[in-house]
């Protein structure tokens, strides 16, 4: 099977590599040519252009920072729209609002293309993993043909409806983790100048009813002080933005996750954008260990 990917970051390329080294033919397109170097070394062709891809392959897959990402790489010359048609699909895994997946969706089927959605839930490991889980919305049929790449990629798919509810089931669920994680930042500072032990904390977390993957994982590395990015901030921080949009939108209170952006807007003015999201901790944080 033959399939398209467009965007190679930390997401993108772990899928794309899931693919290759699962059987897909898969033709790799990114903006900054030289990450594409280390997935034609497992057998990747590289597309020139976005339509290029699109042009080769039945259905394409993109894996794009942010809204406006998305839609460069969909309306920009030699973009997706120059090479979609009848037949062919269009698959956007990128966290974006529903207005710019709508917008998208829209773009393509008046081009005779079919169009789905599907953001995931999980981050470089499970991506690395196959672990993903998928949050599909848009052409069923396009989401059952793509069911094999799906297969590979994620350990679930959803199949959510029209446009727009993978993009808010995506917003929602990041909405509630970048909250958790400011909670849990300021539990390690309140735990280490109260005069306990963090590691300690972790392992009381990790025995009761909050215990999570996510305070497996990250605790660790955050009391070390190490934030190498897995799911960069400032891409946790545009999805607060958006899922606080959303409550907007739908009158929704959401004074914990407003909170929660600030903090993460005040950890971007440190200049920890591309650091981890875990990185948040530093807002709060007085202790600095020695080897930071
Ligand atoms: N990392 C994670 O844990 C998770 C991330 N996500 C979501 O997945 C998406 C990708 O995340 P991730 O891989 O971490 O991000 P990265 O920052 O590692 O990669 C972003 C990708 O978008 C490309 N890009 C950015 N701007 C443009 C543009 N204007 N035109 C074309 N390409 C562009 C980058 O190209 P270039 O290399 O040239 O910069 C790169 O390929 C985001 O929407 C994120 O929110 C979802 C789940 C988990
Ligand atoms: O969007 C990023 C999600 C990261 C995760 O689910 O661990």
């Amino acid at each position: 099977m033959e399939v398209g990917f467009l965007g190679l970051g930390i997401m993108g390329k772990a899928m794309s590599m899931n693919l290759l080294k699962h059987g897909f033919k898969v033709t790799v397109w990114n903006r900054t040519l030289s990450k594409c170097d280390e997935l034609v070394e497992h057998g990747a062709t590289v597309g020139e252009t976005p339509a290029a891809v699109v042009k080769k392959c039945k259905y394409t897959i993109a894996m794009l920072s942010d809204p406006a990402a998305a839609l460069a790489v969909v309306f920009e010359k030699d973009g997706v729209l120059d090479g979609i048609c009848s037949g062919k699909g269009y698959i956007d895994m990128s966290t974006v609002d529903d207005e710019t997946s709508t917008k998208i969706s829209e773009a393509i089927t008046a081009k005779g293309g079919s169009f789905l959605e599907a953001p995931v839930s999980g981050s470089k490991k499970p991506a690395e993993d196959g672990q993903l889980v998928i949050l599909a919305a848009g052409e069923k049929a396009l989401y059952e043909e793509a069911i094999p790449a799906f297969d590979i990629m994620g350990k679930k798919s959803f199949f959510l409806g029209p446009v727009g509810n993978g993009a808010k089931m995506k917003l929602v669920v990041n909405m509630v983790m970048g909250s958790m994680m400011n909670a849990f930042s300021e539990g390690l500072e309140l735990a280490d100048k109260s005069g306990l032990d963090p590691q300690t904390l972790l392992a009381v977390l990790d025995l009761g009813a909050i215990s999570n993957p996510m305070f497996r994982l990250k605790g660790p590395t955050m009391i070390q002080g190490n934030y190498s990015p897995a799911f960069p901030l400032k891409h946790q921080q545009k999805d607060m933005r958006l899922a606080l949009a959303l409550g907007d939108e739908n009158a929704v209170p959401m004074p914990v996750a407003a909170a929660a952006n600030e903090a993460f807007k005040k950890a971007r003015s440190m200049g920890l954008g591309d650091k981890d999201f875990s990185a948040v901790y530093e807002t709060v944080r007085q202790f600095k260990p020695s080897s930071s």
